[in-house]
Parts: structure tokens; C-alpha cells; sequence
């Protein structure tokens, strides 16, 4: 049966999502929903327009009774941050609009992969699976896209200063894709080497100064991108494709996802990103990181914060 995906959300990154898919030739009929109906129809025609020099897909727009049969559907409703403003800040509006889309969704795709990418993406994620559990979902079949946007930038730009091509760049960011992440700098190899020794190879520079010039870089990206153009979604579009194509083809890739931790050093019931394990059903397993003491205790306070969001919103969902 030809795959298809379904895209709630066609703004900035949904439409840009769906355009990547496009590139790269991820699924085989790609559905935009939109309240904004025009909005959808505008993006699928202008997308549908890029077909002829990219892969044979068809985008289409349509309403959630064209979500049938998706094997995943990634949602990008709702708000994105203003110029200043953190992504926790978005929460209760979003909150919103997931108790209308979430069971809309499964209603007409029931047996779909969630994909989340609304912020405060692993706040919404937790709250999606909290509407598809209602319906017999289990959590690992709700997964949103966490803190791959962040590791993407953290390998960005490692291999700039490392001149090594991002693809042998292995770093990850854990955590709240927020501004409390956690940069696994203690994990982090290019070629299998820490990077303390492959600069040393390389007689490059790799002190405290460089490691908080990437920090900010990677953990401020959005709010400059945002100051500068009002939204960001290259990134996002290319990070949603890789996820959806990893599904569909059940490819069991290790991603920074978030999706709900039952048991994590001690954390319990928190939607968090960490390295996961994810194939066609969602997500498979967790991948534990041995983290420095300091790395440990950051993660920790991350997670609380998300915790403690999305206990905020305890008994109005
Ligand atoms: N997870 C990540 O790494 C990233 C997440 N985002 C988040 O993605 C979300 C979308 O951002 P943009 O596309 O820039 O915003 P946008 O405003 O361009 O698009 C959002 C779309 O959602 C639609 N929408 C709103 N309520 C709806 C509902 N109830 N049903 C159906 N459609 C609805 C709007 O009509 C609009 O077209 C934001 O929350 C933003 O913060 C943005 C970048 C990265
Ligand atoms: C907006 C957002 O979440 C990002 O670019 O990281």
C-alpha cells in the first residue's frame, strides 16, 4: 500500500516538513490539513510545483477525514514564539488547539504514529499522549521531535570548527528542547575519539571558551533566528522528514526524540528527549548515556521543569 503521511499544522513548518519529503522522496501521498483551509491549499499546490524536479510524491490538502489510512501524522498547529518569548510560554494556548486535533486525528487514522513538533514541543507531546491514551494509544506510539532540531545544531557547529563533515559528528542534545538542554559534551566523537583527543590530532583549539560559544549557539539559535526572520523551519522541516522516513521504513535510527521516560535514573512518567531507539511502531527504547556528574544533575533539573509544565496544566486537560 503506498505510505502516506498527514501533516496537521501547514505553516512554516508543517508546509516546510512536507517540502522536505518532497526532496528527499520520504512516503508516497502527503495530506495538509489546516483550519486555515486556503493556507493548506495554497502550500500543497505551491509544493506540488517542486514535484517535477524532485521525487514522485503527491501533496494534496484535505480535512481530517483525508488523514485515513496515514501512517504517521505529524501536527505543527498552533503558535510559535514572538520575538523574546520562550517556547514554555506557548503552553497553554497550544494546549488548545491539541484537545480539538489530537482526537480528530485519531479518529480518522487510528492506528498512526504521532509525530508532535508544536512547542513547547515535549510538554505538547506529553499532553498528545496524554488525549491518545484516552483512545487506547500507548505512549510510544506519540513521539515528538524533541532536541533532533538541537543535536542537528550542536553537530553543525562542531563540524565547523572541527572541519569534519556533520555525518561523522556524533554529539547528542538531551533534555527539554528548551533552555534548560543538556549538551552531552562528555559524549560527544568524531571518527570514535572524544573531541579533548581528536583536536589534539588536529592541533585545534578545544577549551572552555569554544564549548560556551557552541552552548549559546546552539541553545539561542532559535531566539536569533526568530529576532532575525520571525520563525525558523529549515531545520525543523528536514529534522520532521528524517523522523517520518525512519518510520515508514522502520529503520530503527538512535534520535533525540521526546516520548514519555518510565524509568530513567530515577525519573518516572516525564516526556523528555534522550537518545531513543525508533522504528515503524514509534518509539522502540531508550538508549541510557553515561553522563558526567554535572551532565547527570542538568539533565535532571530539565526534566523537572518539563514535569513541573506539565503538572501546571493537571486537571484542565
Ligand atoms: N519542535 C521544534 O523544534 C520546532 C517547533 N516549532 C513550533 O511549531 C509550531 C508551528 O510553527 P509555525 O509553522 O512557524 O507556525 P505558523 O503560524 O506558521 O503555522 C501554524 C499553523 O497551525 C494552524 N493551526 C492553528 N490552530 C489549528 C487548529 N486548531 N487546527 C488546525 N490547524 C491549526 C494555523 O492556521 C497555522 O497555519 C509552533 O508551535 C512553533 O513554535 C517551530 C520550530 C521548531
Ligand atoms: C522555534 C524552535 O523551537 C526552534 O527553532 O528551536
Amino acid at each position: 500500500m503506498a505510505i502516506k503521511v498527514g501533516v496537521v499544522g501547514s505553516g512554516f513548518v508543517g508546509a516546510t516538513a512536507a517540502y522536505a519529503m518532497v526532496q528527499q522522496g520520504v512516503g508516497r501521498e502527503i495530506v495538509l490539513v489546516d483550519m486555515r483551509k486556503e493556507r493548506a491549499i495554497a502550500e500543497a499546490q505551491d509544493i506540488s510545483h517542486a514535484i517535477p524536479f524532485s521525487q514522485p510524491l503527491r501533496v494534496r490538502a484535505g480535512d481530517y477525514a483525508d488523514l485515513n489510512g496515514s501512517q504517521v501524522v505529524v501536527i505543527a498547529a498552533g503558535v510559535g514564539q514572538k520575538p523574546g518569548e520562550t517556547r514554555l510560554q506557548l503552553l497553554e494556548r497550544n494546549a488548545e488547539v491539541f484537545r480539538a486535533v489530537v482526537p480528530a486525528v485519531l479518529k480518522a487514522a487510528p492506528d498512526a504514529v504521532l509525530l508532535i513538533a508544536t512547542n513547547p514541543v515535549d510538554v505538547m507531546t506529553h499532553i498528545a499522549a496524554h488525549f491518545a491514551g484516552l483512545q487506547g494509544v500507548p505512549a510510544s506510539r506519540v513521539l515528538g521531535s524533541g532536541t533532533t532540531l538541537d543535536t542537528a545544531r550542536f553537530r553543525t557547529l562542531l563540524s565547523e570548527h572541527f572541519g569534519v563533515d556533520s555525518h561523522h559528528v556524533h554529539g547528542y542534545v538531551i533534555g527539554e528542547h528548551g533552555d534548560s538542554e543538556v549538551l552531552t559534551w562528555s559524549q560527544a566523537t568524531i571518527g570514535g575519539m572524544h573531541l579533548e583527543d581528536y583536536a589534539r590530532l588536529r592541533q585545534l583549539p578545544y577549551d572552555e571558551a569554544l564549548r560556551e560559544r557552541i552552548d549559546v549557539g546552539v541553545r539561542r539559535a532559535a531566539y536569533t533566528i526568530i529576532e532575525g526572520k520571525g520563525a525558523t523551519y529549515y531545520g525543523i522541516g528536514a529534522a520532521i522528514a528524517r523522523i517520518v522516513d525512519v518510520i515508514v521504513h522502520d529503520q530503527r535510527a538512535i534520535l533525540t526524540v521526546t516520548s514519555r521516560v518510565d524509568d530513567y535514573q530515577g525519573l518516572s512518567g516525564v516526556t523528555f528527549a534522550l537518545p531513543h531507539l525508533v522504528g515503524g511502531a514509534g518509539v522502540l527504547g531508550c538508549i541510557p548515556l553515561p553522563l558526567s556528574d554535572q551532565e547527570a544533575a542538568a539533565l535532571r533539573h530539565s526534566a523537572e521543569i518539563i514535569d513541573s509544565a506539565a503538572r501546571s496544566l493537571a486537571g484542565k486537560l
